[in-house]
């Protein structure tokens, strides 16, 4: 659907983007993470063409978006809706009007049958129904996001991106759009490709990732790989703190990776084995309903070999944490 192959995009001598390849399939619902500056807008920008790139390839639904000339980039945009985390909505338009915007620009008549049964649809989607000749500033900041939503459905894209596009609101309501955008790809079958700092967003919607630092991709798959994992550039984003661990013994990690590998294999451990350890550290988290997560278990150097063999039969991944 979007394969970026070797992408650099430099603004003057700045190297924004630096080599990175990716690819986001049909039904996605695809998280580009990372700290302030680190790349995330311009890329997704990158992708309707609303930046351009020096070197490496986008072919976004089948085309190479830096050969496509205007008309054809124009397109392009229509198949990819686009939301931002300001709204970008017209002050002076009602509702109704700003959903409309798109087909006035494809010279559509926003009031003729078809289109005004799309816009009440949109607006039934978007929970809207009732606010359909509010002004922006008479609607909240979710209210005002739904709108663009809608906005960025009219004309029927095969693609969302979305830009930050729940960095402004407060954390219930962030769950709010969360859930829309879920419903919005399951039932619209719509790919969508999610910009965001906050891992909370990618961690709850998103089935892949890719993790950019600095303009470079450092870790990509699935988030409850990712964020359960070990990896340091993701720690270190999450502020994770591995400080607590014992200095004697053998600390070992459990992940918890998918919906069979059950924590009852902490306690069948401890009683297959007759042996007692210390749980020094757990993390359970929610991860599109999944609880997913790790435990940090401390045994006695001499149980280490039977442990490991007892792991190696079980459904659980594991590390041996080295002491440093
Ligand atoms: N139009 C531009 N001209 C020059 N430099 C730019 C331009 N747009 C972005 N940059 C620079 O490119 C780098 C990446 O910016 P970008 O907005 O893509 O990062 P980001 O990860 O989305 O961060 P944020 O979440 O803060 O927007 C930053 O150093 C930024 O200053």
């Amino acid at each position: 659907m979007i394969e970026v192959k070797n992408l650099c995009k430099n603004f003057g001598d700045l190297e924004v983007i630096k080599d990175v390849s990716f690819t986001i399939e049909q039904g996605d619902i695809f998280g580009i993470i990372g700290q302030s500056g680190a790349g995330k807008s311009t890329l997704l920008r990158c992708f309707n063409g609303l930046e351009d790139y020096q070197s490496g390839s986008i072919v976004a639904l089948g085309k190479e978006v830096k050969d496509l000339n205007k008309k054809e980039l124009q397109y392009m945009q229509k198949d990819m809706g686009m939301i931002f985390q300001n709204f970008n909505l017209l002050n002076r338009l009602t509702v109704y009007d700003n959903i409309a915007l798109p087909l006035r620009f494809w010279k559509q008549n926003p009031k003729d049958k078809e289109n005004a049964d799309r816009i009440h649809e949109l607006l039934k989607l978007v929970g809207l129904e009732d606010k359909i000749n509010s002004k922006p500033r008479e609607l909240s900041g979710g209210q005002k996001q739904r709108v663009a939503i809608a906005r960025a459905l009219v004309m029927n894209p095969k693609i969302l991106l979305c830009d930050e596009a729940t960095s402004a609101l407060d954390p219930k309501i962030t769950q709010d759009i969360l859930a829309l955008l879920q419903k919005i790809n399951e039932e619209l079958n719509i790919t969508i490709v999610v910009v965001t700092h906050q891992m909370e967003v990618v961690k709850q919607i998103c089935n892949k990732m890719v993790f950019l630092k600095h303009g470079k991709i450092v870790a990509s798959g699935k988030p409850e790989e990712l964020f359960v994992s070990s990896n340091e550039d993701i720690l270190d984003f999450t502020g994770n703190d591995v400080d607590i661990l014992p200095e004697t013994g053998i600390n070992i990690k459990l992940f918890f990776l998918n919906s069979n590998s059950k924590s009852h294999t902490i306690t069948s451990l401890a009683r297959d084995l007759n042996l007692d350890f210390d749980i020094c550290q757990g993390k359970l988290e929610n991860f599109r309903g999944r609880i997913l997560g790790s435990l940090i278990i401390n045994i006695d150097e001499k149980d280490k070999e039977r442990v490991l063999d007892y792991l190696k039969q079980c459904n659980v991944e594991w590390e041996v944490i080295e002491n440093v």
